[in-house]
């Protein structure tokens, strides 16, 4: 086994990346507040330095709960509150630490080994996600070759499934199999759609493909992503306590959050928001709370443009990708940030689950074949707006939120930071990434000649920069520079459009032809 192979080993036994918790600094004042305007009070997270912790433990300096301010999780240590709303079963399967294994245990999530140091720690009903997620990725895995290769633009996509006959009132009640769901630019208009299968799943949701459920042959597909709510909301005892308050104010903010931003942008690399199952979360600031009956809570369920090439993490796991597509997926990632930063928007979950592929590889190599089409349509979406945020221009993020491996040292540190260069950083890791086929702030391979690396914890080398090239150490590739200028300090910190005009993507920019 090569180095190189080792290390694209340790790079595809991962397993995909963990949230942090969300929860604001306690030296700044509230800025994110819940629907009816009252400051969120927190548990204040424990920001000394002491609690990265010795040798042994992985902890970032806050407690990894979602719910901090439940009460129950409040009172423990970080270590215990981690563990609290998490039966052991659930535990998220890590492969970081499985850094020989055989290429095959990349594709059995079932077999790489727990390290109990990366704990799942959100708020998704967790007995339920984890015997899910190996299963729905294999899954996944099995049907990408199965896709449709048609080319679809969003207006084909809304057009092919909207049907003239359909009114609210001929259709038949939503099922488990059927969905109906109203158009978010004219909810008097409805679709009417068939579940295929599982797609995806996230902390927060799980995504299914859909079809129109008028046509059975090559009928226009979509994605659903079905909101999970935490387990505290769905079997609370008492609904009027001031934890469920809380609790369902900020799954209601995050949810808000994500619909309001897909609903207010538009950009060819950014999912597109089509309909939703109940035009409360078109009309209301308030969808959940206003709607919460006897019944529970109103199911949310969210038809987005549907990406057959699954996302980037999967992508990557599986195939080598070649440097022109790597290159061309970067540089549409970079045109949708760059779309939000100048639109005010930060996203702050950029991670290579959160980029989707519009199309399967084989497609994508097929399309580049024919060199006068490879720049006519788009080939990335960047999805999951659960974390953004709109900002004024001088604002600075209090809210720690991301995901684990892309978070950047100043978000870990407690301090207030800038959402616009915490996302660069977490474009330099993605880049960092699809380069050497490893996360850069992962254990380094064993088989890695100098110094020794501490055993520490990734928040550890996070917070000291604690990266460096490997496969692509000798490489003069103009990729690397974005790297080094991206995960670096914030003050030297490259912004948006400095990558942007970095050769590796200015260089592809001019071959675009879907741009407005
Ligand atoms: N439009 C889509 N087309 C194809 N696959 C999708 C689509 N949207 C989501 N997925 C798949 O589902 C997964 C989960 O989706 P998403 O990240 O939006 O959920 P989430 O619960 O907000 O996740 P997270 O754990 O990052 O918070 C994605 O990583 C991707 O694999």
């Amino acid at each position: 086994m090569t180095m190189g192979d080792e290390a694209a080993n340790m790079y595809r036994c991962a397993t995909r990346a963990p949230r942090l918790e969300q929860n604001e600094f306690p030296a700044v004042q509230d800025r994110e507040r819940d629907q009816n305007g009252t400051s969120i009070t927190h548990t204040p997270p424990k920001l000394s330095i002491q609690q990265f912790g010795g040798d042994d433990m992985s902890l970032l300096p806050t407690p990894l709960v979602y719910t901090p301010s439940s009460p129950n999780v409040a009172s423990l240590s970080p270590v215990e509150s981690r563990f609290a709303s998490t039966p052991s079963s659930a535990r998220s399967k890590k492969g970081y630490g499985a850094l020989n294994s055989p290429i095959a245990e990349t594709f059995n999530r079932s077999h790489v080994l727990e390290d109990k140091q990366r704990i799942l720690s959100e708020y998704a009903p967790h007995s339920a996600l984890a015997p899910a997620t190996a299963s729905t990725l294999s899954q996944r895995i099995s049907s990408l070759s199965g896709v449709a290769r048609k080319l679809e633009s969003v207006e084909e996509t809304i057009g092919a499934a909207l049907n003239e006959s359909y009114t609210p009132e001929s259709l038949s009640p939503t099922t488990d199999e059927l969905l109906t769901a109203c158009l978010v630019k004219d909810t008097t208009q409805t679709l009417r759609l068939r579940k295929i299968r599982q797609i995806g799943v996230g902390n927060f949701s799980d995504v299914y493909l859909y079809q129109d459920a008028a046509s059975a042959m090559h009928a226009t597909k979509v994605a659903v992503k079905h909101v999970k709510f935490p387990e505290e909301l769905i079997h609370a005892s008492s609904p009027k306590s001031p934890q469920y308050r809380e609790m369902l104010s900020r799954v209601e903010s995050s949810l808000i959050r994500e619909l309001d931003a897909l609903m207010g942008i538009s950009h060819p690399c950014i999912t597109h928001l089509l309909a939703v199952n109940n035009p409360i979360f078109v009309s209301s600031k308030r969808p959940l709370s206003s709607a919460v009956s006897a019944q529970g809570l109103p199911p949310c369920d969210m038809v987005l443009s549907y990406c057959a090439g699954g996302d980037l993490f999967e992508m990557a796991s599986q195939n080598v990708l070649p440097d022109w597509l790597l290159r061309r997926i970067f540089t549409e990632l970079t045109l949708a940030v760059q779309y939000l930063h100048e639109n005010l928007i930060v996203h702050r979950d950029l991670k290579l689950e959160n980029v989707l592929i519009k199309y399967p590889l084989d497609t994508l190599i097929q399309m580049h074949d024919d060199q006068t089409a490879w720049g006519l349509h788009h080939i990335v979406e960047l999805a999951d707006f659960g974390l953004c945020r709109r900002i004024e221009p001088d604002e600075m993020c209090t809210t720690r939120c991301g995901s684990e491996d892309y978070v950047s040292p100043e978000i870990l540190m407690g301090v207030p930071y800038d959402g616009r260069l915490s996302d660069t950083w977490a474009l330099g890791v993605i880049l960092y990434a699809l380069l050497e086929e490893r996360l850069p702030f992962d254990p380094l391979p064993a088989a890695i000649p100098g110094k020794r690396q501490r055993r520490s914890s990734t928040a550890h080398r996070i917070s000291r920069y604690e990266w460096r090239w490997i496969k692509m150490v000798d490489s003069d590739s103009p990729a690397k520079q974005i790297v080094d200028n991206c995960v670096n300090r914030k003050n030297l910190r490259w912004n948006i459009q400095k990558i942007l005009e970095s050769p590796y993507v200015s260089g592809v920019l001019t071959s675009l032809k879907f741009l407005p």
